[in-house]
């Protein structure tokens, strides 16, 4: 799992009981998803499909940092399944868990296209290999 991603909590994230409001998280981690999809799949038009089951495991409060993780769980053939975590930065507790997050490559018209993508790939990779042509 990489941590890419920190938040600070702030006020305009929490709910009436002073915690993390759950759907601000979800808010951070579609985001987060839809980033790390365009990135791997060198295609901005990429949508969310489908999400999981959502275990919330511990809350976050006011002034916490939190570090949102990403796996790649499934290459497919339109689509990029995604494993989530996040937890508190400073101690690494879990606080909400997303086994699967579907996302598909779409063509210039909104339907899914093959992506051609079969493993993670790195941007500073893909630069050395343009570098070298
Ligand atoms: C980041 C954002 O904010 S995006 C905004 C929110 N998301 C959206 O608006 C998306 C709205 N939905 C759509 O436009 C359409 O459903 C589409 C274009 C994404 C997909 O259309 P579909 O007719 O379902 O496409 P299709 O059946 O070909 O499936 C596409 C891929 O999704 C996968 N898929 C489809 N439904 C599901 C599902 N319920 N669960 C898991 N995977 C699924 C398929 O297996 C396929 O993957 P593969 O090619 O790797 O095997």
């Amino acid at each position: 799992m990489n941590y890419h991603t920190r938040k600070w909590v702030k006020p305009e994230d929490l709910n009436p009981n002073q915690s993390l409001f759950g759907g601000r998280l979800l808010q951070w981690i579609d985001e987060e998803a839809a980033l790390y999809a365009v990135i791997q799949l060198e295609n901005k038009k990429v949508v969310t499909k489908f999400i999981s089951e959502i275990n919330f495991v511990s809350s976050a409060k006011q002034g916490d940092i939190i570090e949102i993780g990403i796996e790649v769980a499934k290459f497919g053939s339109t689509s990029l399944t995604l494993a989530c975590e996040v937890r508190n930065k400073m101690t690494h507790q879990t606080i909400i868990t997303v086994d699967k997050i579907v996302m598909v490559n779409l063509d210039e018209n909104g339907n899914p296209a093959p992506h051609g993508k079969t493993q993670v790939e790195f941007v500073i990779d893909r630069l050395k290999l343009k570098e070298n042509l």
